[in-house]
């Protein structure tokens, strides 16, 4: 019997949000406080280009002030972090993102421990990732692909509570936040890295499979367990070099009983929450008087 699973859509999903930001960008603007983002791309890598433009291109159409900062690929570390210095003290700008990856030798870590932590709209600096694996009950940024996710799963009703949630990937930008997020849930979550021996016998036992590895394909029908949520994070190119995820959709839509598709689920809502955090951090900065 092959079932074929709902879809969360989430160019739909995205969509929506963006709509709740235009309106809340809207409402800010009213009070005199436009909701600035500054991205930070260095060196000419086209994927890069392209997503910084499709960001760019977003907050524009939502009334969010948004500036580009092109910088050279042999700029200094010294040079690059007195960038991130100047956007820290510029009062137009809420957001701070430095497109990833950084071209080599540049020190990515001691970039984003220098953007100011009430400007990190990535959530990757460690005050704040510290805040979210102490689960405080504090306003914070949050990486925006897990937040996202935890957003779609929201919309579609999926449950978590005492659910066996199965992260596969560790990486700081999607793996670690999507754990504490999950457990922050109420969800019993095992994460799974490329030594997990077994891999597939553990995918086999969650509820909620989050697939972030950069290998495409790698989960196939016979790895997933029947009715299960699957969140498919990958990014990855065919051989006919189109974009395709983490999961066999084809086939794993017949046994799992909600999916997300690639392109059009975690990617656009990935930017939306982006732009949904930079408006946050706008509200925030007013909240708190800095
Ligand atoms: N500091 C930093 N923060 C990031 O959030 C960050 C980053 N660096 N570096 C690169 C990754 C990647 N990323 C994506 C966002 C949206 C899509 C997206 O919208 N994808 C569309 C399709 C795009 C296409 O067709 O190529 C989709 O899945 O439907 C993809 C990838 C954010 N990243």
């Amino acid at each position: 019997m092959s079932r074929l699973a709902t879809l969360i859509d989430g160019k739909k999903l995205a969509n929506e949000l963006n709509e709740q930001t235009k309106q809340a960008v809207e409402a800010l603007s009213a009070k005199g406080v436009q909701p600035g983002l500054a991205v930070i791309i260095v060196g000419e890598d086209p994927a890069s280009q392209l997503y910084v433009r499709n960001k760019h291109r977003k907050a524009a159409q939502l009334g969010i002030h948004s500036v580009v900062k092109q910088l050279p690929a042999d700029i200094t570390q010294a040079e690059l972090l007195a960038v991130v210095r100047q956007l820290n003290s510029d009062s137009s700008i809420h957001g701070i993102l430095v497109q990833s990856p950084l071209p080599e030798p540049l020190d990515e870590h001691e970039v984003t421990r220098t953007i100011s932590p009430e400007k990190d709209v990535d959530g990757f600096h460690p005050l704040n990732v510290g805040l979210l694996y102490t689960n405080m009950k504090l306003q914070y940024p949050v990486a925006c692909t897990p937040k996202g996710i935890m957003t779609m799963l929201a919309a579609y009703d999926v449950p978590l509570s005492g659910k066996h949630a199965v992260v596969v990937g560790r990486s700081n930008i999607v793996g670690r936040p999507m754990t504490a997020l999950l457990m922050q849930a109420d969800a019993t979550v095992t994460i799974a890295n490329r030594h997990t021996e077994n891999l597939k016998s553990l995918t086999r036992q969650a509820d909620i499979l989050v697939v972030a590895t950069g290998v495409a394909h790698l989960i196939k029908a016979a790895d997933v367990k029947p009715g299960a949520t699957v969140i498919d994070v990958g990014m990855d190119r065919d051989e006919n070099g189109k974009l395709t995820g983490d999961v066999d959709f084809e086939a794993v839509s017949q046994v799992a009983g909600k999916i997300t598709p690639v392109p059009g689920g975690v990617g656009p809502m990935t930017i939306a929450t982006l732009m949904q955090q930079t408006v946050e951090l706008a509200k925030w900065s007013e909240t708190s008087g800095s």
